[in-house]
């Protein structure tokens, strides 16, 4: 793919903080992507993460159909540093600064460590942030429609009954929680984890089992679904996996691209992450920019399943991966400069 076309890294005038924008494409659109709001050892760590997510980006934003970019931004207090509500403020607005000067050229949404009211915030300089609170005329959280999209891609991947099927889900945040909640719906024996341990009487009074986080991903399962944070399947992890499947909402679940190889010799089928996690994308961009009813942009959202229907189709007529096939498709959007509309 493409070198990045911005990256630009200020220490804010207001906070002191360094706040930095990544835009890696534009060439469909405006460059879109979450706001990450969390502290980084070094600068280079936090500099590699906006690189990494903002181009992946660009791969969700071009594969589910979207006339948008990657982009991404990252808010990186000292480690160790507790904001008051005042500081918080102040970085937010200095963020909102740095958003602003590119003129519509990058559009932020929550992510780790940020929600619909640090939006509003970065509203208060420009109009380019997305997923206010519905309260303000915005769509809110996005983690519902997330996890629709991440159950119609599993839809496509996985058995079609899921009664009795055990399906462990690594992180029980705000998609974790509405995956787990679908799924034993449908009958799945669902197994949840998290690091936080405050989690888990609530998971169990939800009828769901607790697993030792360390544990979750290699656990015997017919789905295990990566929910907490990036970086989580490595050649290591891979050679314990114990499950057919891995399909889920978080990004940049590879160490390495090369992983999605690794993944396919053992025989574990990867949904790459910018394709299962772009349910919540669609649905924010198909209301917000396009104008959307719920309905409408739900609909969207279900057309993960056919995307990954068709490139699941295509790496076995072709003997590659779902990734290598992502990619390829992704690339030829760009190429041509046109993503197709999908109703
Ligand atoms: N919310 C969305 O719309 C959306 C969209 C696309 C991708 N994602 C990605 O999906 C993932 C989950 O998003 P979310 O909105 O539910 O976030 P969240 O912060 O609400 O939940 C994440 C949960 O993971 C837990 N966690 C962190 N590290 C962990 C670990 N090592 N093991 C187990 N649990 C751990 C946290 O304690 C938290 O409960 C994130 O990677 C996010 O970037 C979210």
């Amino acid at each position: 793919m493409t070198a990045h076309e911005h990256l630009v890294a200020r220490r804010g005038r207001r906070s002191g903080i360094t706040t930095m924008v990544a835009i890696h494409s534009t060439a469909l659109g405006p460059a879109v992507g979450g706001c990450r709001f969390k502290p980084y050892a070094t600068f280079e760590e936090a500099v590699g993460d906006v690189l990494r997510l903002s181009a992946a980006m660009t791969a969700k934003c071009a594969v589910a159909g979207l006339a948008f970019g990657g982009g991404k931004s990252v808010i990186a207090p000292e480690v160790g540093r507790v904001l008051s509500p005042e500081e918080r403020r102040a970085v937010l607005l200095d963020h909102a600064d740095l958003i602003a000067e590119f003129g519509g050229a990058y559009r932020a949404g929550p992510d780790v460590g940020t929600g619909p009211a640090d939006m509003l915030v970065l509203r208060e300089s420009s109009p380019y942030a997305f997923c206010t609170p519905e309260s303000a005329g915005g769509t809110g959280s996005s983690s519902g429609p997330t996890a629709v999209g991440v159950l119609a891609a599993l839809r496509a991947a996985g058995p079609a009954d899921l009664t009795g099927r055990r399906v462990v889900i690594s992180g029980y945040g705000s998609v974790g929680a509405h995956l787990a909640a679908s799924l034993r719906a449908a009958g799945a024996d669902v197994v949840v984890s998290d690091i936080d341990p405050a989690k888990r009487a609530g998971a169990e009074k939800s009828g769901l089992t607790w697993a030792e986080p360390e544990k979750a991903l290699t656990l015997t399962a017919d789905v295990v679904i990566p929910a907490a944070v990036g970086g989580v399947l490595s050649p290591e992890t891979v050679a314990r996996l114990d499950t057919p499947l891995v399909v889920g909402p978080a990004n940049n679940q590879l160490t390495d691209d090369a992983v999605a190889d690794d993944l396919a010799a053992r025989g574990v089928l990867w949904i790459p992450d910018y394709v299962a996690s772009a349910g919540g994308i669609l649905y924010t961009l198909s209301r917000e920019a396009e104008g959307l009813d719920h309905e409408a942009a739900l609909a969207r959202v279900e057309t993960i399943e056919q995307t990954v229907t068709d490139l699941l189709s295509a790496a076995k007529a072709n003997a590659t991966t779902p990734l290598y096939e992502a990619a390829a498709l992704a690339e030829r959007r760009l190429t041509s400069g046109a993503a197709p509309r999908i109703p």
